[in-house]
């Protein structure tokens, strides 16, 4: 048995960064990692989606900028480069985060799925053979998540795609139908709509993203369609079989009613869950909730003192912020003894369709729930100079205030650079800046949070 003073599992958003510190601070520790260090964000998330995301918003524009009088003789999309080049950026930056690990003093990094044995005493399978048993009085749970397969007719007898799998293709897809449409969805749809596949996308809530206002789906659902996607909402797949052509042939319910179609390749796009199964947390004795997920209280400790989760494997949003402010949260408090919790720290999230959707604070549905005295404020892109000086006028910006206070409670901003103006807006709501103040603020000209503004002008009517 190899004594550590912490253990990290997962080498992820919070977990790689913690790991390093812990170890700077003194504490001899380990961290294990089953697959490639870095975890999902950097190696089948966030960085490849938004690298693959660049050469679409390229094909995208090539296809449209005749309207701005540049004429392009045609253009080809050439996926096994973009792929490269994706692949690139992964591994410099896996590259980067393996380095890191290995580079800092009392830190050992260990490759291999580690299975908990007892309450603070892990079973690591070795990656290169073998298995060794390791404690801590500290370990750290940071296993992400993975993609959740749903129980569909014939699913397991064609070769489905996922949101890693997707990733590798070197040919376009002919008609990609894809299987929920809420952030993968929606990503990888008008992604692969702009590389030429024909898309169809499904959604089992009455529209998609059921977690946003009905105005803010709305116009993402318009602009997808805009772009010649086929949306159908209320609707699921009850039956998918492959031809022998090769082709798969799909039955879809669609508000109760049937409907057959043939596509090339289907995306399981239908959310993701905690990765505890492997983990055997029961033999530590800590307590998970009828999801699976690992359940923590306000400084991210579980049920057993010196066990914490962190990221993707506890409750609540799953970005990649989020695993990474947990560990600042928990770095803080084990080593400079500070008091720090996640109570009401603000989250705010960017969803990288073009144009994007940049989300902080409360919904307009939210603010009807909380029955408080609220105002909206909202501004099509259509009027943002900005938005018309380079042509892209799709989606609006919203705000959601107190009427009362003049505190801004939340924001939706659909349109070019959303998640930065959303940014600007987080900032104001921490600091505590009234709508009123942005009114009259002084912006630089011509940027779009110029039209912040023009936004809260609109509350004065
Ligand atoms: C396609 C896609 C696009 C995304 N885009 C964005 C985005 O644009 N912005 C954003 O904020 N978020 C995005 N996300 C979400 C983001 O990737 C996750 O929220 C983030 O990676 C979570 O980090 P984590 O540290 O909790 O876990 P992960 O990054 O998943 O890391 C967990 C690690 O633990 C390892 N592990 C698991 N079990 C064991 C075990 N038993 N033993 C040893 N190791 C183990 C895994 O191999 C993995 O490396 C995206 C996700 C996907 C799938
Ligand atoms: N830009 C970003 O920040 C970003 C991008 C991609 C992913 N992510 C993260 O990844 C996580 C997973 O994303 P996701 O989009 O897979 O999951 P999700 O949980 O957000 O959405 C899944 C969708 O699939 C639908 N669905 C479920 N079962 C279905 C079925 N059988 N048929 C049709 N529809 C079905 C659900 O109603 C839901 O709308 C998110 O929680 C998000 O945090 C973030």
């Amino acid at each position: 048995m190899k004594t550590y003073d912490a253990i990290v599992i997962g080498s992820g958003q919070a977990g790689t960064p913690l790991a390093k510190r812990l170890a700077m601070a003194g504490k001899k520790t380990a961290i294990f990692e089953k697959g490639l260090v870095g975890g999902t964000c950097i190696n089948n998330g966030c960085t490849p989606t938004k690298a693959m995301i660049a050469s679409a918003k390229l094909a995208y524009n090539a296809a449209k900028c005749d309207d701005m009088g540049i004429h392009i003789k045609g253009f080809t999309v050439d996926l096994p480069l973009i792929k490269k080049r994706k692949d690139g950026i992964v591994k410099t930056f896996h590259n980067g985060a393996q380095k890191g690990l290995e580079g800092t003093k009392g830190l050992d990094l260990i490759f291999g799925e580690a299975v908990f044995t007892g309450a603070k005493t892990i079973s690591v399978k070795l990656t290169d053979g073998g298995t060794e048993e390791y404690t801590a009085d500290l370990i750290f749970i940071n296993t992400g998540a993975k993609t959740i397969i749903p129980n569909i007719l014939g699913l397991n007898n064609i070769d489905y795609l996922t949101s890693t799998s997707i990733l590798e293709l070197e040919t376009v897809p002919q008609h990609l139908l894809i299987i929920g449409a809420s952030y993968i969805g929606m990503e990888f749809g008008q992604m692969f709509r702009r590389f030429g596949s024909e898309v169809t996308m499904l959604e089992a809530s009455p529209r998609a993203l059921p977690k946003e206002d009905e105005d803010v789906s709305e116009e993402i659902v318009n602009i997808l369609q805009g772009e010649g996607i086929t949306f159908y909402a209320d609707a699921k797949a009850s039956l998918l079989g492959k031809k022998t052509n090769g082709e798969i042939e799909a039955e879809l319910l669609i508000a109760g009613k049937k409907k057959h179609i043939t596509c090339s390749h289907i995306l399981i796009a239908t959310g993701r869950k905690p990765q505890t199964e492997a983990l055997q947390l029961q033999k530590a004795g800590v307590t998970l909730d009828e999801k699976g997920y690992v359940k923590v209280n306000q400084k991210l400790e579980t049920n057993i003192k010196g066990i914490y989760a962190l990221g993707d494997v506890k409750p609540g949003p799953a970005f990649t912020h989020v695993a990474y402010n947990d560990y600042t949260i928990v770095h803080r408090n084990i080593v400079a003894g500070a008091n720090l919790s996640i109570k009401d720290r603000l989250i705010p999230y960017c969803m990288f369709t073009d144009p994007p959707l940049g989300r902080v604070g409360i919904t307009e549905a939210e603010a009807q729930k909380l029955n408080i005295n609220y105002k909206v404020a909202k501004l099509p892109m259509e009027h943002v100079a900005r938005a018309i000086e380079v042509g892209e006028t799709r989606g609006f910006m919203k705000a959601i205030v107190n009427a009362d206070t003049k505190k801004i409670l939340g924001v939706a901003i659909l349109g070019q650079e959303g998640g930065e103006i959303m940014s600007v807006m987080q900032m104001a709501m921490m600091g505590g800046i009234t709508y009123d103040e942005i009114r009259f603020m002084m912006f630089a000209h011509p940027i779009y949070s110029e039209s912040l503004n023009n936004l809260f002008m609109k509350l004065e009517s």
